[in-house]
């Protein structure tokens, strides 16, 4: 089996990777639901490009399995519909060597049986030796609602005790903290919780990845890690679409269940954790679970809900519920501001902002974490430094820093400390979430993967909000679609978490003497921390 090198595939865009799969057995990777959208836009892409860098186990089989009936043709069709650019056609017709596809229900034992033989005969091509190590991965790219059969067909017709087994999870992981423990007792009767791996593909990207370096690798950080120094910080999603025919699943989940109890949380617990005692997955994650177990659950009147509206006019924007898909009376929210707190000695007195929403002005995801006022005399009313940590698009770090405006001047001017990605590693291409969480299952790392209790606790955090905004039928705040969100935005977050607007440019400079004075009423820039 020929399997392309880094250097000859990638060109002089590296993923600067310093990794491929570790363990060298021979793999069989399945994703059920392989005729769908995650596969086709997710799940093959990263497995190619895996391929493409070398970066799969050299003797690896791909497995696709769906209910569609799919020609050879047509499943090759659909697995390389969104390659994307790089893809080298000879590096296509590798990868597709390697991907087979084989239709059947869920919930059929002699489909699974099939499966199995089809696994079998994969197994021969790429162990003739029969070697008894092997690693199997089961990706679930389907909806939760047949996670739990397929789960059980693959335990009961497809599973090898003399496998390494793993079984990939999407997301959602139960609709509140019930549903969620009844689906991680059903799947833990099935399968040893090493062997399960939920995907929140926000673990995987770049700059989620980097927050444990830049807090634990410079000592600047954690010397201001906490209540002393910050005010609290902001963690923001921001979508520029609507529901784009996905309606229903919106409808059904809502932004706070979609986004905000899963990624945003991941954030949060990352930024909020004690340091690690390991870089081993269990020690990270037993942080960040320390962390969620001191998350107090989230009150309504620390929310504020709201649902998007079309926009009039030539090419005018539909509205949530102009959906057909969306029922017409929902009340579901499109978007939402939560403030959480974190009741310990660290974080008490600090708020943490969540937004998250769709139909808004940009596509953004950002973590702002404000520090205090300055506390001296020299400067007063200065605007706050921030922190901020843009995950997309474009991922950045910059600190929003005090200055001297430069030249003659003696005003002050906030400006930024930047280290934009796109300028600094101009030769690395980040890459794809999946590509990254799919080379941690191959070589079995858990540590960028959600844990069940991690996931109780996000469960317990945000159910009685959920709750009570279905039991009350709160109803969310109109905004237009591609506006900032509802009316208020800004105001709640100041309100509620003491948030500053930080100006983008600050100008400030020492109170008039009257030697001045007659510069000053000449029309120089008044002293404010805002504009
Ligand atoms: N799409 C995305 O961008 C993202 C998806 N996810 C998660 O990934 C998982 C898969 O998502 P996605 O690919 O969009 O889902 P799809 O709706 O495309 O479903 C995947 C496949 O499952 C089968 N399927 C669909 N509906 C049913 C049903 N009611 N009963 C049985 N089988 C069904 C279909 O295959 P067939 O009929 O051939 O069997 C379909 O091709 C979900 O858990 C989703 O939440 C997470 C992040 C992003
Ligand atoms: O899980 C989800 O995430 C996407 C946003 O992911 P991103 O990587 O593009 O930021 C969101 O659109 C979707 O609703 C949600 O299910």
């Amino acid at each position: 089996m020929s399997h392309a090198s880094p250097e000859q595939s990638a060109g002089a865009l590296t993923w600067g990777l310093d990794r491929a799969a570790k363990e060298d057995l021979p793999t069989t990777v399945v994703v059920f639901g392989a005729s769908g959208d995650l596969a086709k836009k997710k799940t093959f892409p990263a497995l190619f490009h895996l391929y493409q860098r070398g970066l799969l186990p050299k003797r690896v089989r791909i497995v696709g399995y769906a209910r569609t009936r799919l020609s050879p043709e047509d499943f090759h069709k659909r697995a390389t519909s969104f390659l994307g650019p790089e893809a080298a056609s000879k590096d296509v017709e590798g990868f597709l060597r390697l991907c087979v596809y084989v239709s059947g229900q869920y919930d059929v034992p002699d489909d699974f049986r099939a499966l199995r033989k089809e696994i079998e005969n994969q197994d021969t091509a790429i162990n003739p030796e029969g070697r008894s190590e092997r690693v199997r991965v089961y990706y679930m790219a389907l909806p939760p609602s047949v996670f739990l059969d397929v789960a059980t067909q693959i335990k009961g017709c497809v599973y090898d005790d003399g496998c390494t087994n793993r079984i990939v999870i999407e997301k959602p992981f139960g609709h509140d903290l019930e549903s969620s423990r009844q689906l991680s007792n059903d799947i833990g009767a099935l399968f040893s919780e090493h062997e399960v791996f939920r995907i929140d593909h926000y673990l995987g990207k770049e700059m989620v990845k980097n927050i444990l370096t830049l807090r634990f690798a410079n000592v600047f950080y954690e010397a201001v890690w906490s209540h002393h120094y910050i005010s609290n910080v902001q963690i923001t999603f921001k979508e520029p679409f609507g529901t784009e025919g996905r309606g229903g699943y919106v409808d059904e989940f809502g932004i706070i269940r979609d986004v905000m109890q899963n990624h945003l949380l991941q954030v949060l617990s990352i930024v909020a954790m004690r340091q690690p005692e390991s870089l081993r997955s269990e020690d990270i994650r037993d942080r960040k679970t320390e962390v969620l177990r001191r998350i107090l659950p989230i009150q309504l009147e620390d929310t504020l809900l709201g649902q998007y509206v079309g926009t009039r006019g030539g090419g005018g924007k539909p509205g949530y519920k102009d959906d057909d898909t969306v029922p017409a009376g929902s009340t579901t929210a499109t978007y939402a501001q939560c403030v959480l707190h974190v009741d310990n000695d660290r974080w008490r007195g600090v708020p943490w902002v969540m937004k998250a929403g769709k139909a808004l002005d940009e596509a953004k995801m950002t973590i702002r974490i404000q520090f205090k006022d300055m506390p001296n005399a020299l400067f007063p009313n200065l605007a706050r430094n921030e922190l901020v940590i843009q995950v997309s698009p474009k991922e950045s770090v910059y600190i929003k820093t005090i200055v001297k405006e430069p030249g003659l001047s003696t005003n002050l001017a906030m400006s930024e400390l930047d280290l934009s990605y796109h300028k600094r590693y101009q030769d690395i291409k980040i890459p794809d979430a999946y590509a990254t969480l799919i080379l941690d299952v191959l070589n079995g790392d858990h540590s960028n993967f959600v844990r069940s209790d991690e996931l109780d606790e996000a469960w317990r955090i945000f159910t009685p909000l959920l709750h009570q905004i279905e039991k009350e039928q709160v109803v969310p705040l109109p905004y237009e679609y591609g506006s900032r969100g509802p009316k208020g935005v800004d105001e709640f977050a100041s309100e509620r978490a003491g948030y500053k607007l930080s100006a983008r440019e600050y100008h400030w400079r020492p109170k008039p003497t009257p030697a001045t004075a007659t510069a000053t009423a000449k029309g120089s820039t008044p002293s404010t921390g805002k504009l």
